[in-house]
């Protein structure tokens, strides 16, 4: 089942054109990944997805339904996003940060019921933020700000989670814990996850499918290794790249090499 359809997605920025007729199908309950170089429009390619910015032309289906048609608050029960600039001026504690997604999802802001409590709970639980939960996030490390908003996402009990750089300011050990649990909400809950990342090595490691970017217009997608070749991302990147299988989990390896592309 198709979860997300993109359909000739074109967006320009005061008459700058950045998205140049994008489509894509993203499969329900699965990891979808974008990739590309700086500039080339993911983060905008996100913003058109989860209904923060009108396509120029195009459009977005949620199943049957399409985007440009749909209430705000539909959209709210539908898409939780968490954003790639996470404020770090934000005078909440993380748990009533994660309280806010039921709001979206309906509430009030400010009278929880028990249930709303108990999902708050649990979605600190879920990204290990637990001991955080009465800590202001101004008081936070980068790391743990970021794993407090995809709390709030998983905490609003949306079908579709998108991400824009979720583990950017992450550790590794904080990467492979946010990648997991997303590909368990992928997997145990049958939400449909996108998101973007620089990190090719991870794509590899958890993306279903992967969707590269360049110069707004889509260059490849498909599984990992259809995407995460040399002939593919080198000409994209402008960078030479030694690309080979790791031998511990059969994905490819991306390592890059000094020097530009010739
Ligand atoms: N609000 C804006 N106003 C004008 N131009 C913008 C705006 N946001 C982005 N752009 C421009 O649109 C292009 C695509 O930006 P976008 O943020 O979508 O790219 P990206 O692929 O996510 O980049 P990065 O990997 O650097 O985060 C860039 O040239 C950028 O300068």
């Amino acid at each position: 089942m198709t979860a997300i359809r993109a359909r000739d997605l074109r967006f320009a920025y005061n008459g700058t054109p950045v998205l140049d007729g994008v489509s894509l199908d993203v499969p329900g309950g699965s990891l979808f990944t974008i990739i590309g170089p700086n500039g080339s429009g993911k983060s905008t390619l996100l913003r058109l997805l989860a209904g923060l910015l009108r396509p120029g032309a195009g459009r977005v289906l949620l199943g049957e339904r399409d985007m440009a048609r749909m209430t705000r608050s539909a959209r709210a029960r539908a898409i939780a996003m968490v954003p790639q600039t996470i404020p770090d001026s934000f005078p909440f504690t993380v748990e009533q940060t994660v309280l806010m997604a039921r709001s979206a999802r309906g509430g009030l802001l400010g009278i929880e019921t028990a249930a709303d409590r108990e999902a708050a709970r649990l979605a600190m639980r879920y990204t290990g933020i637990e001991n955080l939960a009465s800590r202001t996030l101004d008081r936070l490390s980068g790391g743990e700000r970021q794993r407090a908003f995809i709390a709030r996402a998983v905490c609003q009990e949306t079908p579709i989670m998108i991400l824009d750089e979720p583990t950017a300011a992450l550790d590794y050990a904080h990467q492979t814990q946010v990648m997991d649990l997303l590909s368990r909400l992928a997997r145990e809950r049958g939400t449909t996850v996108v998101l973007v990342s620089h990190d090719l090595n991870l794509a590899s490691l958890y993306a279903d499918t992967l969707v590269l970017l360049a110069s707004g217009r889509v260059v490849r997608s498909g599984a990992p290794e259809d995407v995460l070749r040399p002939e593919v991302l080198e000409p994209a990147y402008g960078c030479r790249l030694l690309i080979d299988t790791a031998p511990d989990t059969g994905r490819p390896r991306i390592i890059p090499l000094p020097g530009q592309r010739g």
